[in-house]
């Protein structure tokens, strides 16, 4: 079978077929940066991490564009209860988001356009929505005609009665259903110019104008949470069409991170921020928590379930570095198993690809213990290749955290070798030199724990 994917847009399965031949694109909604990230918003963030990853083993070429959203009510708002400069109060949450994201593994996107610094593409998408009849100035704003456009609610399966956008009431509409692209200046309030007068873009404009900059007028994903099906998607993808673009070929909506029931979101106070768990639990095991279910079903945040995903990934970590302090270096080029395969490729089935890397885990540990080390090491060496399509290879895992570099690795080399030698030290019953050797690591902030399957590392400041 080869890769399929849960479109929204048709409520199918579809194969994956790109629209061009050994590349594949994504553009994901990211986020509005007006507060400090709770682990619902990085779910999308994590999710098309993994979909790149599992992309990245077919297609050469895979481009994913994250947006951010720096200018919005929300920021202006905050940013003026707080006395600060609204750019001010996007930057410092900008890198929040930036900083969450990087310390759960997510690879740089190959571009994280910022929606202020696209204007001009937002304007040319305008007139030309203007110059086709679909789109109409008013009183410094300026709407879609969605009456215009047939195929609108084709996305959300709405039909064009019931469509209600959620946005204040405005003169100037010449329909109720008609939605805002841009929004006239205000006094006190950013704005840049256009043909119609200055202003500041709406939200949906803004994704438009950056995925196609970037990706072109038609390109193969689009992704982001289920709520973003309508009506932001609802209406990217129908003022996009209507400029005559094609726009995205395959929509991917991930599902929420509820707490007791109800979806974790700041203003109803429920919330678990990133920080706050890291403090609790290291950065792959919080990855492994996430990416784990799959990326269409709810994760309810619980302790237990977390806990069980620390244990769950410790079994993974301890078996891989066992293999280390036995056989050395463990490569990270094993071969996928069949199943691991079919559980990607059917629509990213996370779960199923897990249970296989534990299947291999176990028969690992089954050579180990016959003293098998050729087995042991090839069943190491597959279960970081599979880990690594999650994004969480516990050799290889701080590697990829922020620019691929090798310093961590060669951290990692340099770690795992000094720890061969106090295992060495200790069968000597050398314990002063064992000792000695830790406090060494303590030194340089890497903490030791030693645990029944061999001794465990971690970065004091991970
Ligand atoms: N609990 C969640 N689970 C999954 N995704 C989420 C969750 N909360 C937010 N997101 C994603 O992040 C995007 C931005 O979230 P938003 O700023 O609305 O956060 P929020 O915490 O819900 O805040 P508010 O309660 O103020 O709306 C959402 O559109 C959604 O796609
Ligand atoms: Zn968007």
């Amino acid at each position: 079978m080869s890769l399929h994917l849960y479109d929204t847009a048709s409520r199918s399965m579809r194969e994956f077929v790109p629209q061009v031949s050994g590349t594949a694109s994504i553009y994901v909604c990211g986020a509005t940066v007006q507060g400090v990230p709770h682990i619902g918003h990085v779910r999308s963030g994590l999710n098309f991490d993994v979909l790149r990853r599992w992309l990245a083993r077919t297609y050469e070429d895979v481009r994913l564009v994250r947006n951010v959203t720096d200018i919005d009510d929300k920021i202006l708002a905050k940013a003026a209860e707080h006395g600060r400069p609204w750019w001010e109060w996007a930057y410092a949450h900008e890198r929040a988001f930036e900083d969450a994201y990087t310390s759960l593994g997510c690879l740089p996107p190959s571009y994280a356009p910022r929606a202020t610094g696209h204007v001009t593409q937002m304007v040319e998408l305008m007139q030309r929505l203007v110059d086709r009849g679909h789109a109409y100035a008013a009183q410094g704003d300026v709407y879609f005609s969605v009456t215009s456009f047939p195929e609108y609610g084709a996305l959300s399966g709405q039909r064009l009665e019931e469509v209600h956008q959620g946005e204040s009431a405005a003169q100037g509409k010449r329909d109720p259903r008609d939605f805002t692209l841009w929004k006239a200046a205000k006094p006190g309030e950013p704005s840049w110019p256009t043909p119609w007068g200055a202003g500041r873009p709406g939200w949906h404009l803004e994704c438009s104008a950056m995925a196609t900059a970037y990706l072109g007028g038609t390109f193969d994903i689009h992704g982001g949470g289920i709520d973003l099906i309508f009506p932001h998607h609802e209406n990217e993808q129908a003022q996009s069409r209507a400029a005559g673009d094609g726009f995205s070929r395959y929509w991917m909506h991930n599902a929420w991170v509820t707490l007791s029931g109800e979806k974790m979101s700041k203003s109803l106070g429920n919330t678990v921020s990133i920080p706050t768990l890291l403090e609790q639990v290291r950065a792959p095991e919080l990855r492994y928590y996430l990416v784990g279910p799959h990326y269409r079903s709810t994760i309810e945040f619980s302790q237990e379930a977390l806990d069980e995903s620390v244990s769950a990934y410790r079994r993974i970590e301890s078996f891989v570095r066992r293999v280390v302090e036995r056989t050395g270096a463990v490569g990270d080029d094993g071969g996928f198993s069949a199943q691991f395969v079919a559980s990607m490729d059917d629509d990213m089935g996370t779960p199923g690809a897990l249970a296989e890397i534990h299947k291999r885990v176990r028969e690992g540990n089954t050579a180990l213990e016959a003293g098998n080390d050729l087995g042991a090491r090839a069943a190491a060496e597959s279960v970081r290749a599979m880990t690594a399509v999650l994004g969480v290879d516990p050799l290889r895992w701080h590697d990829t955290s922020a620019d691929g570099s090798g310093g961590r690795q060669a951290l990692a080399t340099l770690v795992e070798h000094v720890l061969e030698e106090r295992v060495k030290a200790r069968k000597e019953k050398d314990f002063a030199r064992a000792d000695a050797l830790r406090d060494h690591l303590l030194q340089a902030g890497i903490a030791v724990e030693d645990t029944p399957d061999g001794p465990l590392w971690t970065l004091k400041d991970d």
